[in-house]
């Protein structure tokens, strides 16, 4: 259980996906969580999806009365919000920042000086707790700030602690990485359409293998490359399928998303 208020400044998708996991996981009442955003249509979609939460348009008034305040904004905008809320946190607040590509360095800068803070970069998982997140201790954070982190993150998905200059690699896999299997389910749901399925069925059917095959991965620790011989029979269709997975160079393709993505995560890092 966390106790103490906490507070997102920015209340959009990923405020949102870690409000509702932490509420859902039950480690935080809804009565603990105040967010402050810029419109008043996001701040009344979250607290439609969680009931109680405190709304405002007050960035100080949240980053005034929060014990963990999570800066959940984009990173063109942290140069509008840092200023505005540097004397509005409170010494023993401790700050995490969500925002791709925001160094520790650049954050400690526009705080008073000693303020803890945690970069961590998540993903939209979190709101069905099986988030992907990492995350990195700024030079004042302490145990007990590692703890309180683990204890958020693991209440919406696994967590792994890394060196921050992971953070941008990180960004490119499992910040971004929901985006391209989503597109990869579309796509092989699409290709069955193609050959016959009903939609719904061919949806279904994508997104349960891409889970399936995740899970294989994950409970029991094999290589991928291993799970995947158990599929090829000789002469089979397996076989032909990958054949045609590698011509048109799917592994290329995806690597070439997890590198492009943590460039921009370090672009982002230098212009924000
Ligand atoms: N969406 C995702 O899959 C992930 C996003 N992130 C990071 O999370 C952060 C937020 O991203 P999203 O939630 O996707 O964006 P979003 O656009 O859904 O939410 C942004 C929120 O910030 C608010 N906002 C804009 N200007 C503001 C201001 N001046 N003061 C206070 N609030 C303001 C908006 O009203 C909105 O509620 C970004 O830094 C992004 O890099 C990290 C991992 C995954
Ligand atoms: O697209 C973005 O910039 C954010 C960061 C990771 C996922 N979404």
């Amino acid at each position: 259980m966390i106790s103490g208020k906490i507070g997102f400044i920015g209340a959009g998708k990923m405020a949102s996906a870690i409000a509702q996991g932490v509420v859902r996981a039950g480690v935080a009442k809804a009565g603990q969580i105040s967010a402050s955003a810029r419109t008043e249509q996001t701040l009344a979609q979250l607290s439609e999806s969680i009931p109680g939460v405190e709304t405002t348009k007050s960035n100080t008034a949240v980053a005034e009365q929060s014990d963990l305040l999570i800066l959940s904004i984009k990173p063109q905008v942290m140069a509008t919000v840092l200023p505005e809320i540097r004397s509005a946190v409170r010494p023993q607040t401790l700050v995490v920042s969500v925002a791709a590509g925001v160094t520790l360095e650049h954050l400690a800068k526009a705080f008073k000086r000693g303020v803890r803070l945690v970069r961590v970069m998540p993903n939209t998982p979190c709101l069905i707790g099986k988030g992907a997140c990492a995350f990195a201790l700024g030079e004042h954070a302490t145990e007990d700030d590692a703890r309180l982190v683990e204890t958020l993150l693991g209440a919406v998905g696994e967590a792994y602690p890394v060196p921050e200059h992971q953070l941008d690699a990180v960004t490119g896999v499992s910040g971004s990485g929901p985006a391209y299997v989503y597109t990869v389910i579309e796509a092989i749901a699409d290709a069955g359409v193609r050959a016959g399925l009903p939609r719904a069925v061919a949806a279904q059917l994508a997104a349960r293998t891409v889970a399936g095959a995740a899970e294989m991965v994950i409970s029991t620790g094999k290589h991928p490359a291993v799970l995947r011989d158990e599929v090829v029979s000789p002469g089979g269709t397996t076989a032909a399928g990958l054949a045609a997975l590698e011509r048109c160079g799917v592994r290329h393709a995806l690597a070439e998303a997890v590198t492009a993505a943590t460039e921009r995560s370090r672009e982002l890092g230098q212009s924000s």
